[in-house]
């Protein structure tokens, strides 16, 4: 369903990545870690189209996204949560739900999804009138999820879900992205908490200094005797 290679971003002096490479099957869950800085959301971004590479290609469904208009990245069904839980506060669950439907037509689709989508996320149902402001923030984590399967995505790429969550609701929001898989949904979840990845994932990527170090399936990764020298960025690339 994906082929990202060779792919370079820069910001200015910084090589965010260095040409880095990995595939994604459709109904995967594939995870990618790395320490701070190692590229990983510049990655998600290229993918979501809101960062503009310097090299290499994304191809999505057999056709590169590189440099197409970032509504029709969205339309081709790649969508995008980025890291920190950035809901509309001042607006309610429902208002938040409904944003994430922009590109879609029909109202009574739109709201047949939301009733569909809060069989996995009750609290967001229970909470619909409320302001996003007053959610927890697992709960706001929830919303945003829910808000990014509003698009209708085929690939759903999550940037560090777990982060500054709670074990119990980490553990429930790695449930539910099981649960977005059994509806069919690719995930791609970039996470620094690498225990957590493995556990979650069919595949992992470690990445780090904007390449691929380390790549597999996460059952051998888990006791993978080059895989702290590889999160921690002292082996060689190893690019699939
Ligand atoms: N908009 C930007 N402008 C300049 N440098 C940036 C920008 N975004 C990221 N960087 C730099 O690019 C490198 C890779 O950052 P990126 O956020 O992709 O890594 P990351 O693995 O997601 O890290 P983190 O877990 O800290 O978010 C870092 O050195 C970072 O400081």
């Amino acid at each position: 369903m994906l082929a990202v290679e060779d792919l370079k971003v820069r910001y200015g002096q910084i090589n965010a990545l260095n040409g880095a490479s990995i595939d994604v099957g459709q109904g995967e869950v594939v995870a990618i870690v790395g320490p701070n800085g190692a590229g990983k959301s510049s990655l998600l971004g290229a993918i979501a189209g809101i960062v503009k590479p310097a090299g290499g290609r994304i191809d999505f469904d057999g056709e590169n996204t590189i440099g197409q208009p970032l509504e029709r990245t969205v339309r081709r069904g790649i969508a995008l949560v980025p890291e920190g839980r950035h809901v509309f506060s001042g607006l309610t669950v429902l208002e938040n739900l409904k944003l994430g439907a922009t590109i879609r037509s029909s109202a009574a689709e739109i709201d047949a999804d939301i009733q569909s989508y809060f069989e996995i996320f009750p609290i967001l149902s229970e909470r619909r009138h409320e302001a996003a402001g007053r959610l927890s923030g697992g709960e706001q984590q929830m919303l945003v999820i829910a808000r990014a399967l509003l698009s209708n995505p085929k690939l759903l790429m999550l940037d560090e879900p777990s982060l500054g969550l709670a074990p119990k609701i980490t553990d429930r929001i790695y449930e539910i992205i099981e649960e977005i898989r059994g509806r069919g949904v690719t995930v791609l979840v970039v996470e620094q908490n690498a225990g957590r990845a493995l556990k979650a994932a069919d595949r992992t990527y470690v990445l780090n200094g904007g390449v691929v170090r380390l790549s597999g399936p996460s059952s051998e990764l888990e006791n993978h005797n080059d895989f702290e020298a590889a999160y921690f960025g002292l082996s060689k690339r190893k690019d699939p």
